[in-house]
């Protein structure tokens, strides 16, 4: 799905006006309606108290409507006009007359105004800010948001939380409404993804509110959300008539004393995912651990008991999985530079390999096109340089991928993956996997879909989907606190078989 900026959205409205043949104020009719629908459907007449806090432009617009069209059901509401501004969209004050004519004058709040009383049990609908925020909200309006917050209300935001910036990240958190839903027009906000932003509402709905489909499928965006859809595009079936050749040789090079583990995972996860054959290359003090619990796996050892001193093999990889549990040493730096002097494989970058490579920049000119980069944020720092906020560090990633021409995988809670300009925002995966080891599963599993030929953008694609998936999936046993990597590569196979397991709703639709 595709991910559009505010401008766009913008535009999409436009089109949509003139091809419809609409007004701006039937649009707004329309979207207020699939806000109503969406709560009547769950409130079914309940008596609960609805505060509708509205701002003066179309956002404000949006929560009239929603307050006409609840009151005309019955419902208990109180509605309250944020004057932060003495402007009006024209839609809004259309809106509000029509809300006077039902006799619902709403309360006008202005900067020194007493507060409302909310309870707990009351419930909030966020309809001050949209869209159209261009500088922070005035201390009383925080003031406001603040308590809104304190009253503990369930709080409903419309489009997106009141204060949230769709370009930026807000200087103060204080200047945001914390939301517990957002349901938002027609497409996702990159805001939602971040970091630093998406804390501002952990749970967020699509309404789809009829934009042009010629236009939304049509426009070229920055950014696109990846679900099941969007990566079942890329997958390939195994072939009858294949054989072990057919899905490539995956060479996983990492490990030092005491991490030996991390290469067990990323081989393990590597074959998990389809790689044909695997081998680690690991210091001596791995070979025993990996022959004996990992069978499937081929070990070939380094001239060192304890970390890597020369990458020297004799096979000729598919893919080489590079960097987990390697550590530093000044030998294994040396090794890595002289390797990546004469290596022509596709490479998978991950841990210590990134921080050697964030050390002696001069590695980085030495990467073979489209080598596939995992950074955690720290090791992204380190890589990239500090930044200020997540759209800096946005840029100063795809500029960093455009130089080296690398496919750069952010990991954090919504992974983002950027390459030629564009990124791809992952919408798997859980808090239980913020464990140690769940990123060698990565490095393994896309190691292991380069090896099969997927190309490496789509290899990064595939495997952070995939990898969360089987995060998702095993979660459901373990609980968050319990999920382990070790379990997280039980989960791929699971992650595969959803890929094409029927929705029971829609087994229910055809009965
Ligand atoms: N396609 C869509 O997504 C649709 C969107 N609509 C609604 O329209 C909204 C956008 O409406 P607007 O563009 O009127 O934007 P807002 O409703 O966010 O209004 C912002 C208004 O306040 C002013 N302003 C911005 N920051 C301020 C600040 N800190 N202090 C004081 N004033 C400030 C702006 O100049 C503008 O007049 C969307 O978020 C959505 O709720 C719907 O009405 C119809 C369809
Ligand atoms: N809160 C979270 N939600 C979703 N995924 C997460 C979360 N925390 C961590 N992950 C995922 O777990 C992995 C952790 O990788 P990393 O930090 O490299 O760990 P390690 O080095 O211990 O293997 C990443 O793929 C990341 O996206
Ligand atoms: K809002």
């Amino acid at each position: 799905m595709k991910i559009f900026a505010a401008e766009q959205i913008y535009a999409a409205d436009k089109t949509t006006i003139k091809k419809q043949n609409i007004t701006s104020d039937v649009l707004m009719e329309r979207a207020a309606t699939r806000l109503f629908e969406w709560l009547h459907l769950r409130l079914q007449g309940n008596p609960v108290k609805i505060h509708l806090f509205c701002g003066i432009g179309n956002n404000g617009g949006d929560g009239l409507v929603l307050a006409r069209q609840l009151k005309e059901e019955g419902y208990n509401i109180a509605v309250y006009v944020v004057r932060y501004s003495e402007k009006r969209s024209d839609d809004f004050s259309t809106n509000l007359e029509r809300l006077k004519k039902r006799e619902v004058t709403p309360d006008v709040l202005e900067e020194g105004d007493a507060l409302p009383t909310i309870s707990k049990d009351d419930i909030i609908v966020d309809a001050i800010f949209g869209l159209g925020l261009n500088r922070p909200p005035d201390d009383w309006v925080v003031a406001l948001f603040e308590h809104l917050h304190r009253s503990r209300a369930f709080t409903l935001s419309v489009d997106i939380p009141s204060g949230l910036f769709t370009d930026r990240v807000p200087s103060d958190k204080k200047a945001v409404v914390k939301a517990n839903h957002t349901l938002t027009f027609q497409v996702p906000k990159l805001v939602f993804f971040l970091p630093k932003t998406g804390i501002f509402t952990e749970n967020w709905e699509v309404l789809d509110i009829g934009l042009d489909q010629e236009f939304l499928s049509t426009a070229e965006t920055d950014y696109e959300l990846i679900g099941k859809n969007e990566v079942l595009a890329f997958y390939e079936p195994r072939k009858k008539y294949s054989h072990k050749g057919t899905y490539g040789h995956s060479l996983i090079i990492g490990g030092s004393y005491g991490k030996i583990g991390a290469v067990h995972l990323a081989a393990k996860a590597c074959l998990h995912t389809g790689s044909g054959l695997v081998t680690a290359y690991v210091p001596q003090c791995g070979y025993t651990p990996l022959q004996t619990n990992l069978p499937e796996a081929m070990v070939i050892t380094d001239a060192a008991e304890k970390h890597i001193s020369k990458i020297d093999f004799d096979i000729e990889p598919t893919v080489i999985g590079l960097g987990i549990g390697m550590g530093k040493d000044t030998k294994t730096v040396n090794a890595l530079g002289q390797f990546l002097d004469v290596n022509k494989t596709p490479l998978v970058i991950d841990a210590d390999a990134l921080n050697i490579l964030s050390e002696n920049e001069e590695f980085l000119d030495k990467l073979p096109p489209r080598s596939v980069l995992t950074p955690h944020p720290k090791e992204l720092e380190r890589l990239i340089g500090k930044w200020d906020g997540d759209f800096q560090k946005l840029e100063m990633a795809k500029s960093f991928s455009q130089k080296y021409d690398c496919v750069l995988v952010i990991k954090g809670s919504n992974t983002l993956t950027i390459y030629d300009g564009k990124g791809y925002v992952n919408t798997t995966g859980n808090p239980g996997m913020a464990t140690g080891g769940t990123g060698d599963v990565l490095t393994g599993m896309v190691t292991g879909l380069i090896a099969q030929g997927y190309p490496p953008l789509q290899a990064a694609i595939f495997g952070v989907y995939m990898h969360g998936e089987a995060g998702d999936t095993m979660v459901e046993d373990t609980g968050y606190q319990t999920l382990t990597a070790s379990k997280l590569i039980e989960g791929i196979g699971e992650a595969f078989l959803d890929l094409f397991a029927v929705d029971d709703d829609v087994l229910a639709d055809e009965e």
